[in-house]
C-alpha cells in the first residue's frame, strides 16, 4: 500500500425493483471511475459497483492492513455514506454466513485460523458506541456514559478473546446494544458511531509491539428533511453529522499535512486521536446508493469522500473517461432531469481542481424538456438554447483535441480559466445572436454553428494565454487555491506587468470613454451585436479599458469594467484579460486617492477596532488579541470596570500591571504605530 489514506467508494444494489431509474454506474474498475448522473465524474482509490462480494472488498480495503497491524501501526477503517446505503453491512454487525461476513467477522477469521502465523498475538476487544457526542460501552451493561480523560476512555471493558467464535459473540452481543432507531429511510437505522476495536500485542524474542485496528460503522449521514427525524433524534441528526464533518476535516488534514489537526472538535476524533495520525493507516469506504431519489446524498458523500483525500490526476483515469464517453455519447447529451438540476455541491467542496473529471456543479441551468444537444448542428432563432454543462464540456474540450490539458497547469490558473470560461458562456446566448437570423432568400445562409467549436476556439483563446501567463509567471503557481471561491480569484489576478506585482495608479486620469460604446441594458448590447457585420469584426474591435478597483488602501482588486462603462462587455474579449497594459482606475473612482490615505484610513480602522476590542471585549475576546494571554486579559477587563472605557489605545498604558516594556510589546505586535508622547 503505497498511501497511508485509502478511499474506496462500495455502490450498493439499487433498492428500485421495477423503476430503473439509476444515478450512478462505474465507468472503471481499473482505473477506478465514477459516473453520476448530471454528467459527474469522480475518481477514487478503489470502487466496487453492485455486484462487488464482500470478500473482494474486504481484500482489497482490509487484508492489506492485517500485516500493517502486526507491524505496529493502529489501523482505521470507516464506512461513510448515507443512511441505508450499506455502512453496517460492509463492517458486519453480525456473525453471518460465509458470502455475507462483513470486516469484522473476516479480520476475526484470518487472525485466529491463522494461528500459525500469528501464534505469539494476544487479542483483546473493545466494543462501543459514540451517541449523542457521549461514549457507551457495548459490552457492558452499564447504561451510564463513560468518562473520557483526554483521549482515552475511562472504564471501558477490554476483554481477552482467543478464538473466532468468542470475539463473533461480542460482536453479536454488543451490536445488539447498539443505539438504532427508525428513519424513513431505514428501519434500523443506526443512530451512533460503533467503534469494534482489536488490539493486538505481539511478541517475539527481541520485542513486544501493540497495535490497534478500529473498523469504525458511522451513523448514516443524513438530511434531516429526507430521514424525516424530529425531536430528539434531530439532535441525535445534528451530533451526527458534527461527528462525521470532523471525521473528514481531520483526514483531510492528516492527507495535507496541515499543522493543526481538529482532534477536540468532536468526541469520535478525540478518542481515535492515537489511530488519526500520519504515523498509521486510515481506510474509508464510503457507500452509495445508485437510486435517483438518493443522487443528492451520492454526491455529497463523494464529495466528503473526495475532501479527504485530493486524489492524483492520472492519465489512465482521463483514457477511461473518454472511452467511457465515446462508448456513452447521449449520456452526455441528454438534457438533465428535474431532480438532478437542483443538485448543489456540498459545504464541504473543495480542491476540485484536483481533476477535471470531478468540477464541482454550478448551477445547473436547465435545457427545454426532450431537447438534445446535436453537435455540428446549425441553429435558427427559435432553437438559442442554453449551452450545455460548462464542466461537462471541460472536461470534454480538455481532453477531445488533446490539444491542452487543464491538469498540467497550476489550481490558480485552473481556476483562473475556470472563471474566464465562465463568463464567457454566460454572454454565450447573446455572442450567438448574429448567427440566428432565419435563412431567407434576401439573407445569405447563415454558415453551420457549432456550440463545440465555438466554445473550443474561445477556450482554446483564453487557456493559450493562461499558459503564457504560467511560463512567465511559473512561481506563482506554487500555493494551491484550497477553498477558493470567485473572489480568491479575482484577488489572484490582482497584478500588473511589473515583477513586484506592487499595484501602481495609472499617472494619467483616465481618458474618457466614447458614449457610444455605453449600454445601458443586455438588450442595448444584444442590438449593437445583431448590428455587427460579423464576429471576427467584433472581436477586433477595441479592447475596453481594464479597472483597478482602490479600496481603502487594501490590496487592489482588478475588475473587468462593466458594460456601463466600456459599452462592451469584458467577458468577450477574455483574450485581453492579462492585457500589458497599464490599468487604468474607473471613472467612478475618486481620481485623487492615493496609497498614502488610503493606509492612513486603514490604520485609523485598524487602531478603532483594537479600540472597539478592548473596551468591549469579554477576556475571551481580549486574548485573541496578539500577546494577549489570559492574566493581561483580565487586567484589562479589571481596568476597564475601575475606571471606564478606554478613550485611545494610550490610556492602556496607564495600566499600572504591565511588566517591563510588555505595554509595547502589545503595541508592536499589534502592529499599533503610537508615540510614546
Ligand atoms: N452491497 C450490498 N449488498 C447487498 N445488500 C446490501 C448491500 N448494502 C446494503 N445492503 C442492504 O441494505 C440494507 C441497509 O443496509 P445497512 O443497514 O448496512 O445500511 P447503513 O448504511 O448501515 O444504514 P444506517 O446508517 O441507517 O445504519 C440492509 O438490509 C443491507 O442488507
Amino acid at each position: 500500500m503505497e498511501d497511508s489514506v485509502n478511499v474506496g467508494i462500495r455502490v450498493r444494489p439499487s433498492s428500485n425493483v421495477f423503476d430503473q431509474s439509476i444515478a450512478v454506474s462505474v465507468v472503471s474498475d481499473n482505473p477506478p471511475v465514477l459516473h453520476v448522473i448530471n454528467k459527474q465524474l469522480y475518481s477514487f482509490d478503489h470502487i466496487f459497483g453492485e455486484d462487488a462480494s464482500q470478500e473482494k472488498v474486504y481484500n482489497i480495503m482490509v487484508k492489506p492492513l492485517v500485516q500493517k497491524v502486526l507491524q505496529g501501526y493502529n489501523c482505521t477503517i470507516f464506512a461513510y455514506g448515507q443512511t441505508g446505503s450499506g455502512k453496517t453491512y460492509t463492517i458486519g454487525s453480525h456473525p453471518k454466513g460465509d458470502a455475507e461476513a462483513g470486516f469484522i467477522a473476516r479480520l476475526c477469521d484470518e487472525l485466529f485460523s491463522n494461528r500459525e502465523e500469528y501464534r505469539d498475538m494476544a487479542i483483546s476487544i473493545n466494543y462501543y458506541e459514540i451517541y449523542n457526542e457521549k461514549v457507551f460501552d457495548l459490552l457492558s451493561d452499564k447504561k451510564e456514559p463513560l468518562l473520557v480523560k483526554g483521549f482515552k476512555v475511562d472504564g471501558l471493558e477490554t476483554i481477552h478473546v482467543h478464538n473466532q467464535s468468542e470475539a463473533a459473540q461480542l460482536l453479536a452481543m454488543g451490536s445488539l446494544n447498539r443505539h438504532t432507531g427508525e428513519t424513513k429511510q431505514n428501519r434500523y437505522s443506526s443512530r451512533s458511531h460503533a467503534i469494534f476495536t482489536l488490539t493486538c500485542v505481539v511478541k517475539n524474542e527481541i520485542c513486544e509491539t501493540e497495535a490497534k485496528l478500529n473498523l469504525v460503522d458511522l451513523a448514516g449521514s443524513e438530511s434531516v428533511r429526507k430521514t424525516g427525524t424530529e425531536g430528539s433524534q434531530f439532535q441525535e441528526g445534528i451530533n451526527i453529522n458534527k461527528g462525521l464533518f470532523y471525521v473528514g476535516r481531520v483526514i483531510n488534514a492528516l492527507t495535507t499535512n496541515m499543522v493543526h489537526v481538529p482532534y477536540r472538535q468532536s468526541m469520535i476524533t478525540t478518542i481515535l486521536q492515537d489511530s488519526l495520525s500520519k504515523r498509521n493507516f486510515i481506510t474509508l469506504v464510503a457507500c452509495v446508493s445508485p437510486d435517483l431519489q438518493d443522487v443528492h446524498e451520492t454526491i455529497q458523500t463523494l464529495e466528503f469522500a473526495q475532501g479527504t483525500k485530493k486524489v492524483k490526476n492520472k492519465p489512465e483515469v482521463n483514457n477511461a473517461i473518454l472511452e467511457y464517453k465515446k462508448n456513452n455519447p447521449t449520456l452526455f447529451e441528454r438534457p438533465i432531469p428535474t431532480s438532478a438540476a437542483k443538485v448543489r455541491s456540498t459545504p464541504l467542496k473543495r480542491q476540485n481542481h484536483s481533476m477535471d473529471c470531478a468540477i464541482t456543479p454550478g448551477i445547473v441551468k436547465k435545457p427545454k424538456p426532450n431537447h438534445t444537444w446535436t453537435p455540428c448542428s446549425a441553429i435558427t432563432e427559435c432553437e438559442i438554447q442554453t449551452p450545455p454543462s460548462l464542466s461537462a464540456m471541460s472536461v470534454a474540450s480538455t481532453l477531445r483535441d488533446g490539444r491542452f490539458v487543464l491538469s498540467s497547469l497550476s489550481p490558480i490558473v485552473q481556476k483562473c480559466t475556470e472563471v474566464v470560461e465562465n463568463k464567457i458562456m454566460e454572454k454565450f446566448q447573446l455572442l450567438m445572436k448574429p448567427y440566428t437570423y432565419r435563412s431567407t432568400p434576401e439573407k445569405p445562409k447563415t454558415p453551420q454553428f457549432s456550440w463545440q467549436r465555438l466554445h473550443s476556439e474561445v477556450t482554446q483563446i483564453v487557456r493559450n494565454e493562461f499558459v503564457q501567463l504560467t511560463s512567465q509567471r511559473s512561481h506563482t503557481s506554487s500555493s494551491p487555491i484550497e477553498t477558493s471561491g470567485d473572489s480568491n480569484v479575482a484577488k489572484r489576478l490582482d497584478f500588473d506587468d511589473d515583477s513586484s506585482f506592487v499595484f501602481k495608479l495609472p499617472e494619467k486620469p483616465p481618458p474618457k470613454l466614447p458614449r457610444k460604446k455605453a449600454h445601458k441594458n443586455e438588450t442595448e448590447l444584444d442590438q449593437s451585436i445583431q448590428k455587427a457585420p460579423r464576429r471576427s469584426m467584433r472581436l477586433s474591435m477595441k479592447m475596453p479599458p481594464l479597472t483597478f478597483v482602490v479600496q481603502s488602501g487594501k490590496r487592489k482588486s482588478l475588475r473587468l469594467m462593466d458594460k456601463n462603462q466600456a459599452g462592451v462587455s469584458p467577458e468577450r474579449h477574455p483574450q485581453r484579460i492579462i492585457s500589458k497594459r497599464p490599468p487604468i482606475p474607473t471613472p467612478r473612482t475618486k481620481p485623487s486617492t492615493s496609497n498614502t490615505i488610503s493606509l492612513e484610513d486603514a490604520k485609523i480602522a485598524h487602531c478603532n477596532n483594537i479600540l472597539n476590542i478592548l473596551n468591549n471585549g469579554n477576556e475571551k475576546e481580549l486574548q485573541k488579541l496578539p500577546s494577549v494571554g489570559l492574566k493581561t486579559a483580565k487586567q484589562i477587563y479589571l481596568y476597564r470596570q475601575l475606571h471606564g472605557p478606554l478613550n485611545n489605545i494610550k490610556d492602556l498604558s496607564k495600566m499600572q500591571s504591565w511588566m517591563g516594556n510588555q505595554y509595547q510589546r502589545f503595541l508592536r505586535s499589534n502592529l499599533l504605530n503610537i508615540s510614546e508622547d
